[in-house]
């Protein structure tokens, strides 16, 4: 057997093998938990579920559809940014379940120009983004690498249920208060900024307001510790908001049976402050905290006479769906009981569809 030398990391992936790619991968990667009784190396990992119930979630990103390699601000996504969004994306989907994340298997398929530092920025991001999401017991168990044209990284994640049932969408009622931690907007805004290149409004945004929004899009800090806690406090239904905040609302809405109307006071907050973006961009913030995706905070349903979780925040209420007005139609969130729409002013959607054209 011939000894393979150690790929540098100014190679690219064409330059070495898959196991050697894997060799200055895997060294790299948190690949151990509790609950992992066989990691990276045969053909399935062994995980397990002292609970007797798996929660599973998947998410992928796929260049120029969730991000881009080279943004038109000149900013290059490292792998640790790929790293620390696939994981914010998938954890907060187990959060929402008011689940723990136990372990991850990612898929990624590389162009053959794509460094091999990369690979390793993915590997030593992944562990860093675990650690500052609070997924402390939470490791890579496998995954598969190819090649392909596109980058894209595609990641499942396995979760337990430490007590309690897994919180649903359907779980909302009438008289129920409409809670919400984490970010709202900012992950927009950051993507407004990305997406401009030099010579635009973003230029006024002083430099360090300008990085600290990119960052919200590039790594949002989801707050999935407040997934099971809110579980525990008692919320009914929990989502994480990833495709805006109407749109995701709409979705506990409808599969509720209950109309949910924000308070807009509750918003001004978020809007306030990216009121110096907004202007600089050209863009109402309210459209970003409306519609805004990707910031991964929690929305979750309290039934009436439970105490709003610590860390979450009150920003509206629950009412029966047959109580709607007939002039909001089939809307099934409203802001201060009115369509959305009517009462910004101007037609703002629900939020983010990969379909949509
Ligand atoms: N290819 C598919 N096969 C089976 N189920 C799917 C497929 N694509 C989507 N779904 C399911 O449809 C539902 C779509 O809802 P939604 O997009 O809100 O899901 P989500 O996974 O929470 O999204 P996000 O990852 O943006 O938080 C989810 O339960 C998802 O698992
Ligand atoms: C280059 C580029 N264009 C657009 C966007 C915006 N975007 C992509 S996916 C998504 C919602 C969540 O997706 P999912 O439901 O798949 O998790 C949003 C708001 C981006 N991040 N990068
Ligand atoms: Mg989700």
């Amino acid at each position: 057997m011939t000894v393979s030398p150690t790929p540098t990391p100014a190679a690219t992936v064409e330059q070495v093998s898959e196991s050697e790619l894997l060799s200055v991968f895997l060294p790299l990667s948190k690949t151990a938990s509790s609950y992992v009784e066989v990691g990276p190396g045969d053909d399935c990992a062994v995980v397990a579920v002292p609970q007797g119930r798996v929660v599973i979630t998947t998410d992928t990103q796929v260049v120029d559809q969730d991000f881009r390699v080279r943004w038109p601000n000149g900013y290059e996504t490292t792998g640790a940014d790929t790293a620390h969004k696939c994981a914010a994306q998938n954890l907060a989907d187990i959060a929402a379940m008011g689940a723990v994340p136990t372990s991850m298997v990612v898929s990624m398929t590389l162009p053959g120009n794509t460094p091999v530092q990369w690979v390793q920025d993915f590997a030593t991001g992944l562990a860093e983004a675990f650690d500052r999401l609070g997924a402390t017991d939470c490791a890579l168990v496998g995954g598969d690498l190819g090649r392909g044209r596109e980058l894209s990284v595609t990641a499942t994640v396995l979760g337990v249920m430490e007590d309690g049932n897994p919180v649903l969408r359907s779980g909302a009622g009438a008289g129920g208060t409409l809670v919400h931690v984490g970010a709202l907007g900012l992950a927009a805004a950051g993507l407004s900024a990305l997406e401009a290149p030099p010579g635009s409004g973003w230029d006024r945004v002083p430099e360090h307001n300008r990085r600290e929004l990119e960052r919200a899009q590039l790594r949002p800090l989801a707050p999935i510790l407040t997934g099971p806690k809110a579980a525990r406090a008692g919320v009914s239904a929990m989502i994480d908001i990833s495709d805006g905040l109407l749109r995701d609302a709409g979705r506990v809405a409808r599969a509720s049976g209950v109309v949910v109307d924000l308070d807009p006071a509750a918003l001004e907050e978020a809007v306030a402050q990216l009121a110096e973006a907004g202007n600089a961009a050209g863009v109402d913030p309210w459209r970003w905290v409306l519609t805004g995706g990707e910031d991964h905070g929690l929305l979750a349903v309290l039934p009436p006479g439970v105490q709003v979780p610590p860390g979450m925040r009150a920003i509206g209420s629950c009412a029966p769906a047959d109580r709607r007005p007939a002039d909001i139609g089939d809307t099934a969130v409203t802001i201060a009981g009115q369509d959305p729409g009517q009462w910004l002013g101007c037609d703002v959607g629900e939020g983010w569809d990969h379909f949509e054209p």
